[in-house]
């Protein structure tokens, strides 16, 4: 198939950014991929499989791996950013300089950058001074990968790039609804790691269902008071990249931030935990800036701030349960 302009670059060969590459390449899209492991680039081109992050998947023939970020992103129409959210600035400050002024950026990270507190939307777009439109939603890798359905947000600033985006990204498996809410997909995707993590937890500590459906609830709560002081539209939280993104991360053992849970609950240590993968579990590194978050817009995020106090200053998980079930008894809405 022959599209017009069909140059897309995937920025970040992990095993989302494979994965979405791969889904473009096989639409029939001229498809770069940017590893940050230079080795990584050789062997996806050679043997056609990301042995590092996406074992036993072939990648399609069409698509190119490269770690030269210059040559990734030169020719690019499409730019799509798939960088663990810590790393963003840095990658695009250094890809900058090649990409045209009429490239049209996408991001599918889920976290929000430490210290700056800005989504990974907020922080391509002070680096390249142009808006950037948001894939989010539940899904993860491995099953988008196996072609398993699956239904995800975009979140554009216009319309018109909205329905251009929605035909380049939809397949028969993978359905893209179009939205206006940039600020809530992304506040959704990134919290929900944080919550995922206690949900993890829970489990890890053979807690029971009604624990974890009443984490997802109040995590959801939680979530969209913050969304809504940073000016998130509330109904997103219903949507895929809330409520559907949350659930699926909460529950599922695929989700890495659940197993770095999981196993706190257990009683393994944190900094353990991260050095047995090269995944990232986002919600790491994400906990930090949604406590500051919750502080600086002098919002109640009682999960939230005690996963902080979990990951960050060594209360046990079993306190940090205790301490949210003996909280100030409270209206489960404002206002009623
Ligand atoms: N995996 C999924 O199912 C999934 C689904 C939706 C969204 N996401 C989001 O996609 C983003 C990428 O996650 P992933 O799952 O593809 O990653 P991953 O955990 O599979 O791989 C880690 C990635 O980090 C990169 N990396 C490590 N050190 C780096 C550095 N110093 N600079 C730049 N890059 C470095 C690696 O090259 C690799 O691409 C995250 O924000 C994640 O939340 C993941
Ligand atoms: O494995 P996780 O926890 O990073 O979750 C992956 C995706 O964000 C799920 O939608």
């Amino acid at each position: 198939m022959n599209y017009p302009n069909s140059y897309i670059s995937v920025i970040g060969a992990g095993s989302w950014g494979t994965t979405l590459a791969s889904l473009l390449a096989e639409k029939g899209y001229d498809v770069t991929l940017w590893t940050y492991e230079k080795e990584l680039a050789e062997h996806i081109n050679k043997q056609r499989i990301n042995n590092i992050y996406l074992p036993d998947v072939v990648i399609p023939e069409n698509l190119k791996a490269t770690h030269d970020i210059a040559e990734a992103v030169t020719n690019s129409r499409y730019i799509l950013n798939v960088v663990p959210t810590q790393y963003i600035r840095t990658i695009f400050t250094q890809a900058k300089p090649y990409i045209k002024d009429e490239s049209i950026i996408i991001s599918a990270s889920k976290g929000i950058e430490n210290n700056t507190l800005m989504t990974p939307s907020m922080v391509i777009k002070e680096i390249l001074n142009k808006p950037v439109s948001v894939i989010s939603g539940p899904s993860f890798a491995k099953e988008v990968m196996a072609k398993m359905p699956t239904a995800v947000t975009l979140a554009t600033e216009d319309k018109e790039t909205g329905l251009l985006l929605q035909e380049i990204f939809n397949t028969d498996y993978f359905r893209v609804y179009t939205h206006d809410d940039v600020m809530g997909a992304e506040i959704g995707g990134a919290l929900k790691n944080v919550i995922a993590i206690a949900s993890g937890i829970c489990d890890g500590l053979g807690l029971g269902y009604n624990s974890r459906a009443a984490l997802i609830t109040r995590g959801l709560s939680e979530i969209t008071r913050l969304g809504i002081s940073m000016n998130a539209k509330e109904i997103t939280f219903s949507g895929l990249s809330g409520l559907g993104d949350l659930v699926l991360t909460c529950t599922g053992p695929l989700s890495r931030n659940y197993s770095v849970g999981y196993k706190l609950g257990q009683g393994l240590k944190l900094s353990d935990i991260i050095s047995q993968t090269k995944s990232v579990a986002e919600g790491v590194t994400t906990t930090l800036s949604a406590y500051d978050l919750s502080k600086k817009y002098a919002i109640d995020m009682p999960i939230t701030e005690q996963v902080y106090l979990t990951l960050y200053k060594e209360k046990s998980p079993k306190e940090a349960v205790r301490d949210l079930m003996n909280r100030t008894l409270k209206s489960e809405f404002y206002g009623y």
